[in-house]
């Protein structure tokens, strides 16, 4: 992101300082969505980089519309300016906005204000918060008032290992600039911010599209241009068929889940391979659905018939279904391995390095960890995930609020759909079910993952704004809609 700010900096007519304006404007007509009563006192908390730079502009910009009552803070504890802080600082004084420089934590005093801006220290924090600043910081979280950060949360690292005594603000909302922090991915990032907004502050796109770099989000515009129309003389085996391996007596439901997902995300035919004792509910519930029962064995016999193979969930450790798992490994066909296949596999370390390639594991976070070992951060693990689906040749499908989709390639793809609503179990059989039917349809496991974990967010969304809780089985009959929302039948 900063290279994208000089790129626009240098290419485009528009000075450092009016780029500073943009954001601070972006950041104004975010925050007044929400902050629309204008008789609320602010304090802005500004350090002198430009991040501060941007609290100043914004306060004057907050001033111009509407709000009377705001003070800003200087936060002067190093000494040095940027010259965009300078200037704003200068604007600051001519527009006669209330005004109080700090050079020790210890003057900040009888704070009266409704809401809390802070603009400390932005993305160019370099280390750990400690002395002076880590204690305004600390002061300022104490006021227990709602606090809207700038950028970033002082004190956040915008990426690397977010450390567990974290010691930075604890903003209400980030509202930031142009892209997410990729750290707002993961689930310390709660600590720092309970929600974050991206805005837009027009820096150039071209260029940010073009550079390199090992995360990317997956837009709608991507999913679009991947779905497939269902075309014209179509028949139930030009869309490929879905085998999934899954229940136990105690779990025969998440074979039904993932089996009815299987279906509704457009699979020509689905069997779900299960125990005989499960035949009448899946017969009863999903009379779609064609029954391969297993019980007693270890081998699976005319493997080619189908072109997605999906196992784990609900699907038990015992004996059999160890032996099960093993032959399908030997058979070196693409398989979707969930849940208990997982657990199985992190039994079996010495089965790993045999994943047949282009296959899909979709760990939680503690399978994950079972699998590849113990991660005390999330960037660490993702570092890992990266390592492991470089290595084994297979897409690696972290879940979690937001899923990281690891590639072969070692590119990282964060999937921004689906909601608390979805806190559930059988969320994750559902997800298996959805890539099981794209893998049936011939996408590429690639194309599969990411479409699957849109698709299955997506319906989450759009659950969540009618249902407090969106169970798996909704879900699943979900997709169907959403996947016409962005796709033609025909
Ligand atoms: N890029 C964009 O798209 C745009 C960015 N914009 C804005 O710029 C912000 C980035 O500004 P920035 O680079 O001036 O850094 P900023 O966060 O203000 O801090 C710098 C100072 O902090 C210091 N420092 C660091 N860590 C520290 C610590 N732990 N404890 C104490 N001090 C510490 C460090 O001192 P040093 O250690 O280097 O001596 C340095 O002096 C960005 O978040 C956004 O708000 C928009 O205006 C326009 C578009
Ligand atoms: N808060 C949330 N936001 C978005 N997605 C969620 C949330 N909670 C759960 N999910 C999704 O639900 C699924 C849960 O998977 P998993 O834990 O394997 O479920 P289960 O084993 O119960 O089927 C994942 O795809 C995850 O991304």
């Amino acid at each position: 992101m900063r290279k994208a700010d000089e790129f626009t900096i240098a290419n485009k007519p528009i000075a450092s300082i009016d780029l500073m304006e943009k954001a601070a404007r972006a950041f104004v007509q975010c925050f007044l969505k929400y902050e629309f009563d204008t008789s609320k006192s602010v304090a802005i908390f500004c350090g002198t980089g430009n991040n501060g730079g941007d609290g100043l502009a914004i306060a004057h910009i907050l001033l111009a519309n509407g709000y009377e009552n705001i003070k800003v803070y200087i936060i002067n504890f190093n000494k040095k300016q940027s010259d965009d802080f300078a200037i704003n600082l200068q604007r600051i004084d001519e527009s006669g906005c209330k005004k109080v420089i700090l050079s020790r934590a210890s003057e900040l005093k009888n704070i009266k204000a409704d809401l809390i801006i802070d603009a400390i220290l932005g993305s160019g924090l370099n280390k750990p918060l400690e002395g002076e600043f880590a204690e305004v910081v600390k002061a300022i979280n104490k006021l227990n008032k709602r606090i809207y950060a700038v950028d970033v949360p002082t004190g956040f690292p915008t990426e690397g290992i977010i450390i567990k005594e974290y010691n930075g603000i604890r903003a209400y909302k980030t509202i930031c600039f142009q892209r997410p922090k990729i750290n707002f991915f993961f689930p310390e990032s709660a600590a720092a911010t309970e929600k974050f907004e991206v805005v837009e502050i027009g820096l150039d796109e071209n260029f940010i599209q073009n550079q390199s770099a090992d995360f990317y989000l997956v837009e709608e515009s991507d999913i679009k241009s991947m779905l497939k129309p269902r075309k014209l003389f179509t028949h139930k085996g030009t869309y490929g068929h879905g085998l999934i391996i899954a229940g136990d007596t105690n779990t025969m439901g998440a074979a039904l889940l993932s089996s009815m997902a299987c279906l509704h995300a457009g699979a020509g035919l689905t069997t779900a391979c299960i125990p005989q004792s499960g035949l009448t509910a899946l017969n009863t519930a999903l009379p779609e659905v064609m029954a391969l029962p297993r019980d007693g064995m270890s081998k699976l016999d005319n493997l080619e018939k189908y072109q997605a193979i999906a196992i784990g969930p609900g699907f038990g450790l015992s004996a059999e279904s160890k032996n099960l798992l093993k032959s399908l490994i030997e058979g070196q066909k693409p398989l979707i391995i969930d849940a208990d296949a997982l657990n199985i596999l992190a039994e079996n370390s010495d089965w790993i390095d045999k994943i047949p390639v282009n296959s899909i594991l979709t760990p939680h976070m503690k399978e994950f960890d079972r699998l590849f070992g113990k991660h005390e951060h999330w960037w660490e693990r993702i570092q890992s995930a990266k390592i492991q689906a470089q290595k084994l040749n297979v897409v690696i499908v972290l879940k979690n609020q937001f899923t990281f989709i690891c590639l072969p390639d070692g590119k990282v793809l964060i999937n921004q759909t689906g909601n608390p609503a979805m806190a559930q179990g059988g969320m994750g059989d559902v997800l298996t079910g959805i890539i099981a039917a794209f893998m049936a349809q011939k996408y590429s496991s690639k194309d599969a993952a990411i479409l699957a974990c849109y698709l299955h967010g997506k319906a989450g969304d759009s659950l969540a704004k009618e249902f407090f809780v969106a169970t798996a089985s909704q879900v699943a009959q979900q997709i169907p809609k959403e996947i016409l929302k962005l796709n033609k039948i025909y």
